[in-house]
């Protein structure tokens, strides 16, 4: 294991993969079939002998990161806030921001049951942990552009025991009207400007739908905005959003909005009150 590790982080080092020791030992724990950390320590001490399964299987995970692929991609499973989720490209890999948002979410609304939507579902990430935490009887209805990350959302679901998930991606606002006591998105927020300046591992592997926010990042969000007064019910018909640091302070003029500091101290979340 100590041999196998070592060599793969030196290949990954030279061909200037970024996080080559972590990305080693989190496809090492994979490839023992494990799923904490600490167990490639343990197979360190004890001088374990990767066996060739374990060995071809680590080979092969490693010659997909020699490529960029990111390593949740690879592994297929990422934990988000309280839930494991299964990923697979491009559909976005949930980012440790979003797991702010769903604290923020779960703080204002707090405990009682909620009919809500997740627009930009991508993998399911926010409207699964949201549900997870809510009472029985909740609902969330995942909306996407994109196919395969309504497909993973069910699946998601599925593997969960979630199974008040429904999928409303087709259907139109009127259809959908009264339907929901929040809203909650990350929708795709990076100015296109910016697209170029992103990592190799992002531009080649996820979804453009997933990260091109138009010419000032809120094309997505301004077009869910225009629909949500329609859709929402209830007395606090609020509209979560996770946006570039950039986002709260445009949309201020136009909506009566309120906007929340990451852990990091950036503006990225908001809440646009329609009630
Ligand atoms: C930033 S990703 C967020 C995915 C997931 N919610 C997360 O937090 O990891 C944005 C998602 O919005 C979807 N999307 C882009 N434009 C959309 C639109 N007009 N309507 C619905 N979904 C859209 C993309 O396909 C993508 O899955």
């Amino acid at each position: 294991v100590r041999t196998a590790l070592r060599d793969a982080v030196a290949a990954l080092h030279k061909a200037k993969v970024p996080e080559a020791q972590a990305s080693a030992e989190w496809l090492l724990v994979h490839a023992l079939g494990e799923s904490d950390r600490n167990s490639v320590t343990r197979a360190i001490a004890t001088k374990r002998d990767l066996d060739a399964s374990e060995q071809a299987q680590f080979s092969a995970f490693i010659e997909r990161r020699l490529t960029r692929e990111p390593v949740q991609y690879i592994v297929g499973t990422w934990a988000f806030h309280d839930v494991e989720l299964e990923l697979e490209p491009p559909t976005l890999i949930p980012r440790p921001e979003t797991e702010e948002l769903v604290d923020l979410v779960l703080d204002w609304w707090g405990s009682s049951t909620a009919h809500f939507a997740d627009v930009g579902c991508g993998s399911g990430c926010l409207g699964l942990a949201l549900l997870n935490k809510l009472p029985e009887g909740s609902s969330c209805t995942a909306i996407d552009i994109s196919q395969e990350a309504v497909s993973l959302s069910k699946r998601n679901a599925k593997k969960l025991g979630l199974s008040s998930v429904y999928d409303a991606s087709r259907q139109s606002a009127d259809q959908l009207e009264g339907a929901f006591d929040f809203i909650v998105s990350n929708p795709p927020y990076i100015p296109s400007q910016d697209l170029r300046g992103l990592d190799a591992e992002v531009v080649d592997f996820e979804d453009p739908r997933a990260l091109d926010g138009g010419a000032d990042g809120l094309v997505v969000a301004r077009q869910l905005l225009a629909r949500a007064p329609l859709v929402l019910r209830g007395d606090r018909k609020g509209v979560w959003l996770e946006l570039d640091e950039t986002g709260p302070a445009l949309l201020k003029p136009s909506f009566a909005c309120e906007s929340f500091v990451d852990l990091a101290g950036k503006e990225r979340f908001a809440r646009v009150d329609f009630s």
